[in-house]
């Protein structure tokens, strides 16, 4: 079942249409990331799940409960962090805990549970407005995954983060979905998402432009681009063998493109090429990346032309 569910969802004010026609899911421990450029739309999305905005129209279901007729339902399955991070600078990290366990009526166990989560220590009894940010972003996290719920969704959980709390979300996230709840999050910073998510749902000017994996052969390094003396043969030997997504490139010269996904998987080719009389003239490790699938996606919607 989907964790969440949206489908036709448009927003509209005024003359404005914000959103047109959106539809995606969430599954089950699946972490989605939430891309588009300024004004396209994300946190428009978001405050519609989280029952912030009405919708002109549309469906969303969280947990198979419908926000605008079953609220309290729905509601009780998400926790979210949407203004990130938005802490009371006067009060503790402890004081922030219990008011959102009372607020969310959860056990002083769990709170207590979650207090140890942050691994804050002695900080917990300070005053959040000396935390730093990776500080208040554990504070946070905490505070969403209280009440344990079906669907997090994080607005921007990347921002203002140094690599090493970046590394340390990261590994969060994998513990939040082991412990069976789905992510959807927002974020500019693309190469986090493709180190994060395990697909991708992209909107730009208020439609959706592609819901997809990150394909792999974007990946960073992972494509390979070779020039080899014979690509009808290449291509019959590699094809099921070794590598994936192998295609010819028309720059000419033989050249074919392939993904391989692990240093065994490259010596193999090599050695079946070898073993072929196949020879191979030159080797690029191509450095594309989500950045550059994002390039495509806006060329293909053909965004540059809309106003
Ligand atoms: N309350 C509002 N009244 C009128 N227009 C609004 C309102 N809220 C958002 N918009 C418009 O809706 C569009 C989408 O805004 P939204 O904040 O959802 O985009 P976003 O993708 O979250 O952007 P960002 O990445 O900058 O946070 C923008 O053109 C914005 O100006």
């Amino acid at each position: 079942m989907s964790v969440l569910s949206i489908t036709g969802l448009n927003k509209q004010i005024g003359n404005h249409r914000i959103l047109k026609n959106i539809e995606f899911d969430v599954k089950e421990q699946e972490i989605v990331g939430f891309l588009g450029p300024n004004g396209s739309g994300k946190s428009t999305t978001i405050k519609c799940i989280c029952g912030l905005y009405h919708m002109t129209s549309g469906k969303i279901l969280i947990n198979g409960a419908d926000v605008t007729t079953k609220r309290k339902e729905a509601l009780s399955a998400l926790g979210a962090s949407i203004e990130s991070p938005s802490l009371y600078p006067q009060l503790t990290g402890r004081d922030h805990l219990k008011l959102m366990g009372r607020w969310r009526k959860v056990s002083r166990e769990r709170v207590k549970e979650m207090e140890e989560y942050t691994g804050l220590g002695v900080h917990l009894d300070k005053l959040t407005n000396g935390y730093s940010m990776g500080m208040k972003m554990r504070l946070m996290l905490a505070m969403t995954l209280l009440a344990k719920p079906k669907l997090i969704i994080l607005d921007e959980p990347t921002n203002g983060l140094d690599p090493q709390a970046v590394f340390e979300l990261r590994e969060q996230m994998e513990a939040i979905r082991r412990e069976g709840s789905s992510i959807l999050f927002s974020s500019h910073q693309l190469g986090e998402v493709e180190k994060l998510a395990d697909r991708v749902v992209i909107l730009d000017q208020g439609e959706k432009v592609y819901d997809g994996i990150i394909p792999t052969h974007l990946m960073r390094g992972l494509e390979y681009h070779l020039q080899v003396s014979d690509v009808q043969r290449a291509i019959e030997q590699l094809s099921g063998e070794v590598g994936k997504e192998i295609r010819v490139l028309e720059k000419g010269d033989g050249w074919i493109a392939l993904t391989i996904e692990s240093k065994e998987q490259f010596n193999q080719m090599i050695s079946s090429l070898q073993s072929n009389q196949i020879s191979v003239y030159d080797i690029i490790k191509c450095e594309a990346n989500l950045e550059d699938f994002y390039k495509t996606i806006y060329e293909r919607s053909g965004s540059n032309d809309k106003e």
